[in-house]
């Protein structure tokens, strides 16, 4: 049976230790998301970050408060109960985070979004892999294609289930996450989030049927005059065989100046 709230907590002391050291924290603002019992959490403190801890279950975000009384106190901890997928969060510079593996995906796009210094994350194996991915290969997708757009991702450590209590069913990643300038000028992001979404939403057609089908949120003109403009050889790709670059070029001709 899965955990409650993927509620398998890290008891690999050197692990833990790995993480908190993996960057420089002392005086920043860290955005920990999912604390649990407060393994990671007591970590960054003791490095001397300011560390805002989002938790969604009221037990646990109890047992911090108990726990953490003296640093909640000093303003050291900004402990919030809710869900961070949603919440509103306070200025943060740097994440780190035993992440819950069940909302991996909107917690990465939403933190791309808000913006960071640089993120140390754990993910689930496949998960951290898939995101490594790069464009052009048959494995890539909407996450790849987004996080690589905008960041830099490189793998930290892997880990077993047995590092976790209770441990999962799946091997888990750590990643450093370093955001970066995309390789080409993007006009409009909003614009290329959105094209990124429709082409993978339906990643077995072909390029032209993709865009055709995107009518509703582009304009049929803009659409009809885009597919007009472009070579046959890209109408005739799948979205998983174009270039970061390719995608940028097709967003951009749907930009706004
Ligand atoms: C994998 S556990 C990690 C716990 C702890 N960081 C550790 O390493 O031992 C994930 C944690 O995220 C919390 N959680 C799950 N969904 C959440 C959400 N949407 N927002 C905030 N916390 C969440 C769970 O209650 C749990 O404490």
């Amino acid at each position: 049976m899965r955990a409650r709230h993927d509620q398998h907590f890290l008891t690999d002391r050197t692990a833990i230790q790995r993480i908190a050291d993996a960057v420089p924290i002392t005086g920043k603002r860290v955005l920990e998301i999912g604390p649990g019992k407060g393994v990671l959490t007591q970590a960054l403190l003791e490095r001397g970050a300011t560390v805002i801890a989002v938790e969604i279950d009221p037990l646990l975000v109890d047992h911090l408060t108990n726990r953490f009384s003296d640093e909640i106190e000093g303003g050291n901890l900004i402990l919030i109960h809710g869900d961070a997928t949603r919440c509103a969060l306070p200025d943060f510079d740097i994440v780190i985070s035993n992440l819950p593996y069940s909302v991996s995906s909107p917690i990465t796009f939403r933190l791309l979004e808000i913006g960071f210094e640089v993120a140390i994350l754990m993910y689930q194996w496949e998960f951290a892999r898939k995101m490594m991915t790069p464009a052009g290969n048959p494995d890539t997708g909407r996450l790849s294609v987004m996080v690589q757009t905008y960041a830099k991702v490189k793998p930290l450590l892997e880990l077993p289930p047995d590092a976790f209590s209770p441990p999962p069913e799946v091997w888990s990643m750590v990643v450093k996450i370093t955001p970066a300038a995309p390789p080409v000028w993007i006009l409009d992001r909003k614009v290329y989030a959105d094209l990124v979404r429709v082409l993978f939403s339906q990643r077995r057609k072909k390029i032209r049927n993709c865009l055709k089908s995107a009518a509703g949120i582009f304009g049929r003109e803009q659409i009809d005059s885009l597919i007009a403009s472009l070579d046959e050889e890209i109408l005739s790709q799948r979205p998983e065989n174009l270039t970061f670059e390719e995608f940028t070029e097709l967003a951009n001709a749907l930009s706004h100046e």
